[in-house]
């Protein structure tokens, strides 16, 4: 049975280290957040962007993709709320989630870590070592409540959500031979 995929750009955080929104940075021409989109697209059945109000207008500027805003009772509480937004918006049994500012990342490894897609876990998510990347993983719907306790309890650490889900850990190796992709730019530092 096939099981639909939101794919869900996470872009509703405030660019604070990076002093300009990210998202609308650019890498080889194109916006940061476009490439989120272009590795989201292939395995998506649905497709969202999760942000902010101030970012709104520009987004629908730039793109004809959804453009959600947080759920009010948790906006900007990080990137639980943005996946938490999409649990609410969408019927999707997962939720693939990346950030806006991965603009090496790439449609072979999405395409990898949704192969790993198994009902018997909530979450799939690529580890380094023993470092996990909760950004660019799957979520199960199910997980939505477990998601508002901790949003309601003012817990905003993924790494509190994974600690409470069944995780499926995939070897970061294993999904790309280039660990360029798993770059995430925060600085304008890192940006140059
Ligand atoms: N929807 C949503 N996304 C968020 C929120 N906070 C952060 N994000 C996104 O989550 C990803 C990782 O966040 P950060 O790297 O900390 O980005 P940021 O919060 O914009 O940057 P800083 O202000 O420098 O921390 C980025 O894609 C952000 O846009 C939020 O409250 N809501
Ligand atoms: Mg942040």
């Amino acid at each position: 049975m096939k099981r639909a995929i939101a794919g869900a750009v996470l872009a509703g955080g405030q660019s604070r280290r990076f002093g300009r929104p990210k998202a609308f940075a650019l890498h080889e021409g194109a916006p940061f957040f476009t490439w989120s989109v272009a590795a989201l697209d292939p395995i998506a059945d649905e497709l969202y962007i999760v942000s902010h109000p101030s970012l709104v207008d520009e987004f629908r500027r730039q793109t004809d993709i959804p453009v959600l805003l947080d759920v009010e009772r948790c906006r900007g509480c990080g990137p639980l709320a943005g996946l938490y937004t999409v649990m609410e918006q969408s019927r999707a049994d997962w939720v693939f989630v990346l950030p806006c500012d991965m603009p090496y990342m790439r449609r072979e490894v999405t395409e990898r870590l949704a192969s790993y897609i198994d009902p018997m876990f909530d979450a799939i998510v690529p580890l380094h070592g023993v470092r996990p990347e909760p950004l660019v993983a799957l979520y199960h719907r199910r997980l939505r409540s477990v998601i508002a306790e901790l949003l309601d309890a003012g817990e905003r650490r993924m790494i509190s959500l994974l600690d409470r889900a069944r995780v499926r850990y995939v070897d970061a190796q294993q999904l790309a031979a280039d660990e360029t992709v798993w770059r995430n730019v925060n600085t304008e530092g890192e940006y140059r």
